[in-house]
This record gives structure tokens, C-alpha cells and sequence, in this order.
């Protein structure tokens, strides 16, 4: 019995005979030798198959083979320089599992909604494939950074019976009976958490009913969310740059092959190290007006706002101090400016906008409660937050990171529903 190995583990079973299991990508022919494209989904390899050194019976097989059918090859592992992963298989023995026929994604140009309405197929392409692998290293080491750091992951609920990024934009569901909204942040459970164990984080999918047909919109998206008491703005942005740039530095580690399929410009990402540029508010406002911006001061910046801003530097900028006006009830205002919310974004450069939202938050109970009242959101739905204030307030920040948007700004992909497996939008659900 041949050792069954995955493809990344190429190097190990150098001039061995090996088994791998998987799936025919793509199938060439040069009289008589077939090259077959095998992937297992760790890698690609090219399996030969030549006539005169196999039976007359396994090289009929090939000749049944289409993309995509699944198949378990045989053979020896000889180093290829040839190769982008380093080596070939000569085949000794194919074993078809299930021929598939009419595979629908072929080599040829599919339009974007034939793609998105096969994204359970379309996800086995090396473009898509190498995304959601880079998905999976940011994910890993956001993780692996506030895992380092002494912070306890306490995930926040799901169902939750308030609002906390304004009320235009839930999820509504009956709860057996009573209202119940999906999250749109775990922010609000993440203060209570960082209370109890100092510094947390919260990983988890949320939702809002954006009405919104943007590409960096998506209904359903993935939010990682630390939460540290002690904490001013300050820090919160020290943290966020931090925590990009390990994430960003971790990727270019460990995802190059995949940042070579994606044809990804790295300059910008090496440059991706602490510290940020930081700029007021005011100060975003001018840099508008300079490029001819015509900007109603008080406003929030728009996806086309953020990209002028993100394109004037050439790593992420953080933008603090938004107006208290246009932001979440829980924001603390600045005691020597209140008209501004101890607010910071973070926008990723080449104009992939905002991929950071976050604040200090309001630690005194009386003018919290002054806010949810002037924010029309009922109290009583809140009083498990106000006892954050009344026993043992303190000052705390944190921060919301989608990783869609990280995602896309790291692969350089236009579009977040290419970041996600599955992705929901304000016109799909399917499949
Ligand atoms: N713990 C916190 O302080 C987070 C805070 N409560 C919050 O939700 N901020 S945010 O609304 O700016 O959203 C945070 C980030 O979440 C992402 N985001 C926010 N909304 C979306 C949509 N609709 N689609 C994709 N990604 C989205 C984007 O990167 C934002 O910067
Ligand atoms: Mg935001």
C-alpha cells in the first residue's frame, strides 16, 4: 500500500511511489502521453501518463477523464524544475472515482452571475481558491495575534435584542414571540467580556440590512472585534496598526504562492508596518477640498471620499476625532473638543476604503444614558450595558475588523463577494 499524500507534502516523498486523491483540473495530450493537472486541494501537481509505461487498461482511462472528475493517481514523485510546485508524478495506476460530466465552469469567460450562482463550483478555481486560502491566513493570524497577546476570545450572541450600529440596518426575527435582531456587532457583549477578563475579542458573523449595492458591501460579513478596559483612543489605534500590520507581515510569509497566482502587487503591503499615518478629521476634510472635493463639513466620508484619502498614502491611515453627530451612541466625546467622538477608521490604501471602525467608548452612566435616550433607543433593552457603568466603569476601547474588506485590500480583489465562500448580498442568498 503506497503512502496516501496530500500535494503540498511533495517534498517529502521525493522519488517514492505515492497515492493521491483528488480531482482532474485540466488534461493535455501529446501523442501517446497524456498530462494530467491533479489538484487535492493543497496544490496542483502534473501527473504523466505514458503510453508504453502503463497497462493498455490505465490509459484508457484517461481517455474517459473530463475537468473536474474525481480520480486516485498512483506513481513516483521526481523533482520538476519545471513545476511551480517542484515536482511531477510518473503514473503507474489511475483509479476513477466519478467521471463528471458537463462540468458547467470552463476554461472559458463566465459573466459574474453565472459564476456567483455556481460559487460552490466556482470556489475549486485557482483564482478563488488562492483567495479564500489567504481568507483562511488572515483569519489564522488574527487569531494567533491576540492569542499571543493574553487576550481571551469570549464570542458575542447572535440573536440580540438591541441595536448597536444605528436601527436602519437589522435583521429582524421572532424570537418565539418577541422581537430579536441579528448582530451587527459583538462590540456591545465585548465590553461586558473585557470587564470580566481585561482584554477579549469576539469572532463571529454579522449582518446588517444594508441597502447598499457596493462592492464592499455584503448583508452577511465577518467581524473579529478586541476589546481591552484601561484603553483610550491612543492605544486603540496603536492595537489596530499593530494588528494589521502582523496580519499583512504573516500573509507575505506564508502566502506567497497564492499572492503569485493572484498577481498581486506586494510593494505596498511590505510597507505595511507600525506606525500608520493619523490625520483628524479636519485635517481628511482639507486634503478633499484640495483634490477639488466639494465636502458638506459634518458629513461621513463616502466609499469615494475614502478612496481619494486612502490614495494619498502608501500604507493604511487612521482617521481620528469623526463628529459626534454622525456617530454610534456609545462613542465617548473628547472633553477638550466634545463636538468630536473619540472615533478612529482605518482605511487601506490602493482606495479599498475602510476595514476598521472603532472608538473609546462612554464609561460615565449618566451621559450614556443622556445618549440612548437622544438616540431614541429604548432603555430598558439596555440596562445590562448601563451596569457596565455602574459597577467598576472604566475607560475601554476597541475596534471592529471585516475581514472581507482585509481580504480583498490584501489579494487586491474589487469585489467582497469574492472574499467570502458564500456571499450574501442585498439580491442574493442562493446558494
Ligand atoms: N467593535 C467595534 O468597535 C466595531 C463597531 N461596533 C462597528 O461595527 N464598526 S463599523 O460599523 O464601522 O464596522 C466595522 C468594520 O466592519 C466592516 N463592515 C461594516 N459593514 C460592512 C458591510 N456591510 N459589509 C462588509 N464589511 C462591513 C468594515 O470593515 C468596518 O470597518
Ligand atoms: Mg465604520
Amino acid at each position: 500500500m503506497k503512502p496516501v499524500i496530500r500535494i503540498s507534502q511533495s517534498a517529502q516523498y521525493e522519488n517514492q511511489e505515492v497515492t493521491i486523491k483528488g480531482w482532474l483540473y485540466n488534461m493535455r495530450s501529446s501523442g501517446k502521453v497524456r498530462f494530467l493537472l491533479v489538484r487535492d486541494g493543497s496544490a496542483i501537481i502534473q501527473c504523466v501518463v505514458v503510453k508504453s509505461e502503463v497497462s493498455d487498461e490505465v490509459f484508457e482511462k484517461t481517455e474517459l477523464l473530463t475537468q473536474e472528475s474525481s480520480l486516485i493517481v498512483t506513481g513516483k514523485l521526481v523533482a520538476d524544475k519545471r513545476s511551480p510546485l517542484g515536482y511531477e508524478m510518473h503514473v503507474s495506476d489511475i483509479e476513477i472515482v466519478q467521471i463528471a460530466k458537463d462540468y458547467p465552469i470552463t476554461k472559458k469567460e463566465h459573466g459574474i452571475d453565472f459564476l456567483m450562482d455556481h460559487r460552490h463550483l466556482w470556489i475549486r478555481s485557482k483564482r478563488q481558491h488562492a483567495i479564500l486560502r489567504i481568507r483562511h491566513e488572515i483569519i489564522n493570524a488574527a487569531r494567533q495575534f491576540f492569542n499571543e497577546r493574553d487576550f481571551v476570545l469570549v464570542d458575542s450572541p447572535i440573536f440580540t435584542p438591541n441595536a448597536a450600529e444605528g436601527t436602519t440596518t437589522l435583521f429582524k426575527t421572532d424570537y418565539f414571540g418577541s422581537p430579536a435582531y441579528l448582530t451587527q456587532s459583538g462590540q456591545l457583549y465585548a465590553e461586558a467580556a473585557c470587564m470580566a477578563f481585561g482584554r477579549v475579542y469576539c469572532f463571529g458573523p454579522t449582518f446588517r440590512a444594508e441597502k447598499s449595492k457596493t462592492r464592499r458591501h455584503l448583508t452577511e460579513f465577518w467581524m473579529i472585534e478586541p476589546e481591552v478596559a484601561y484603553f483610550d483612543l491612543q492605544d486603540d489605534m496603536q492595537l489596530a496598526e499593530e494588528f494589521v500590520s502582523y496580519i499583512v507581515q504573516t500573509v507575505l510569509k506564508n502566502r506567497r504562492a497564492e499572492l503569485e497566482t493572484l498577481e498581486r502587487d506586494t510593494k505596498i503591503l511590505e510597507n505595511t508596518v507600525p506606525p500608520f499615518p493619523k490625520i483628524h478629521y479636519n485635517e481628511a476634510v482639507e486634503i478633499l477640498k484640495k483634490h477639488g472635493v466639494d465636502f458638506p463639513y459634518g458629513d461621513d466620508f463616502g466609499g469615494a471620499d475614502e478612496t481619494i484619502l486612502s490614495e494619498e498614502f502608501d500604507k493604511p491611515v487612521i482617521i481620528h476625532h469623526y463628529p459626534a453627530e454622525i456617530k454610534a451612541f456609545y462613542m465617548k466625546r473628547d472633553p477638550q473638543e466634545p463636538q468630536f467622538a473619540l472615533a478612529m477608521d482605518m482605511l487601506a490604501p490602493e482606495g479599498y476604503g475602510e476595514i476598521i471602525g472603532g472608538s473609546q467608548r462612554e464609561d460615565d452612566y449618566d451621559t450614556l444614558l443622556q445618549r440612548i435616550r437622544e438616540h431614541n433607543l429604548d432603555e430598558k433593552d439596555f440596562e445590562w450595558y448601563l451596569d457596565l457603568r455602574k459597577y467598576g466603569s472604566v475607560p475601554h476601547a476597541g475596534f471592529g475588523l471585516g475581514i472581507e474588506r482585509t481580504v480583498a485590500w490584501i489579494t487586491g480583489t474589487k469585489h467582497v463577494r469574492e472574499t467570502i465562500p458564500f456571499p450574501r448580498l442585498l439580491q442574493r442568498i442562493y446558494p
